[in-house]
């Protein structure tokens, strides 16, 4: 399992994650969901020693991930599927990985069949699509058999076998009872592949819940109501009837009626008592992908200028207090300003004296120095949260097979 208590990671001026507590169960697929730097990936390398916590902790088994007993072996990762070494074939990449672990060779070649990617094993990275990059990536987080894994948008760059192979496999290592955490911005994809959502918003827990109540926490359901298509009076009437028992009434493109605020068995009740024959009643869902968008609309770091969401950060808090409107969607609290992300400087985050993790400090990419809001308010819609599961004892962990990690994400010898 791991677990989150309090994590809070500044870069100087900017926080990347604040006060985040949360659990990755294992036997199960947790999606990891949260608009462009809202603080994913920071976490994820937080959880792999990576990057120090400015405060809070967060473990794998009760340990930190530095001071975890044989930590190959028990953690593998996918983080950067571009960080390896691109003269070296696939099969000597992996081969340098587990010598590293004191893994034995043949698990390199049960991952490469594992990944698909046998046939390529002696061709030099460089040469590999990014969809084949991927699958390396992977075959490096699996080398040591771990008991946890985590992926950093494992399906990138994938075409739909590739996607589909990826869902099945991290629906099956959860089902041998693994912990696996990935992030994605797919949301068809978690919505197929995740049992559990962890979501963040500017670095902050916006949901901790089974994507079921996710979807039923953060949209409403709606039915749709088909009248006779040689009856359009059928179809106003009906609107009016459902209009005047409080539904909301929208038309749809193919000419049925959306209604949400009534139940089915209300429609119905009503279609009949106004003597409109109905050819379809029907209950809908939304999708995680409307339930996301709704949830995380206030706290979307980059908007193009012509989506009309673009004005929604300006949202009056609601009830919830500040941080929350009413339905679950997340506004700036006071003393947010809107951020122009730069360039980073450096690692302001990087108290003196402190060594660069073993994959090394990421790459520049967009900073956003500005104020941080204050400390959150609770989130009236998170989970309560899980009781924590017993902590199984490192030795109990996995089957003593092999590494895990690919912490060469950033230090690269390509990069040197
Ligand atoms: N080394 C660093 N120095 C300064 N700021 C950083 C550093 N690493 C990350 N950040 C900032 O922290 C914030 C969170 O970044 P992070 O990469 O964790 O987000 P993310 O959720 O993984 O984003 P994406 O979905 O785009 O990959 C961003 O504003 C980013 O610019």
């Amino acid at each position: 399992m791991i677990e989150a208590v309090g994590l809070t990671k500044r870069y100087g001026a900017k926080t990347a994650v604040y006060n985040l507590s949360f659990q990755v169960r294992p036997g199960a697929v947790t999606g990891f969901l949260g608009p462009n730097g809202s603080g994913k990936s920071t976490t994820m390398r937080m959880i792999l020693g990576l990057d120090a916590p400015t405060a809070g902790r967060v473990t794998i088994g009760g340990h930190p991930f530095r001071r975890l007993p044989n930590a190959p072996r028990q953690v593998g990762a996918l983080l950067d599927a571009k960080a390896v070494h691109g003269g070296r074939s696939a099969r000597n990449h992996l081969l340098s990985l587990a010598q590293l672990s004191g893994i034995p060779a043949r698990r390199v070649d049960e991952v490469l069949g594992v990944v698909g990617l046998q046939d390529v094993a002696r061709r030099r990275s460089k040469g590999f699509s990014l969809g084949m990059g991927q699958r390396l990536g992977i075959a490096a987080a699996l080398l040591g058999d771990p008991q946890v894994l985590l992926f950093d948008e494992p399906v990138n760059g994938l075409d739909p076998e590739g996607i589909l192979w990826v869902r099945n496999l991290m629906k099956g290592l959860a089902a041998e009872g693994r912990t696996v955490f990935v992030s994605s911005h797919l949301m068809s994809e978690m919505a197929l592949t995740a049992d559990h959502l962890i979501v963040i918003g500017r670095g902050q827990l916006l949901a901790d819940m089974s994507v079921r109540d996710f979807i039923a926490h953060h949209s409403a359901g709606f039915a749709r109501v088909r009248t006779p298509v040689d009856a359009p009076e059928q179809r106003e009437k009906l609107t009016a009837v459902l209009s005047g028992a409080g539904g909301h009434v929208l038309p749809e493109q193919d000419g049925a009626l959306r209604v949400s605020g009534l139940p089915l068995p209300r429609i119905s009740d009503l279609a009949h008592e106004a003597d409109v024959r109905l050819w379809e009643l029907s209950p809908h869902q939304a999708s995680l992908e409307e339930a996301y968008m709704q949830m995380t609309q206030g706290a979307v770091d980059y908007r193009s200028t012509l989506d009309p969401r673009a004005g929604l950060r300006a949202a009056v808090p609601g009830p919830a207090g500040p941080g929350y409107a009413p339905q679950g969607g997340y506004v700036p609290q006071p003393g947010y300003a809107p951020q122009a992300h730069e360039g980073h400087a450096g690692h302001p985050g990087q108290t003196p004296g402190q060594a660069p993790p073993p994959g090394g400090f990421p790459p520049p990419g967009t900073a956003a120095p500005g104020p941080f809001p204050g400390p959150p308010q609770p989130n009236p819609y998170a989970a309560p949260q899980p009781v924590p599961a017993a902590v199984p004892p490192a030795s109990a962990a996995p089957n003593g097979a092999t590494p895990g990690p690919d912490l060469t994400k950033r230090d690269t010898e390509e990069a040197r």
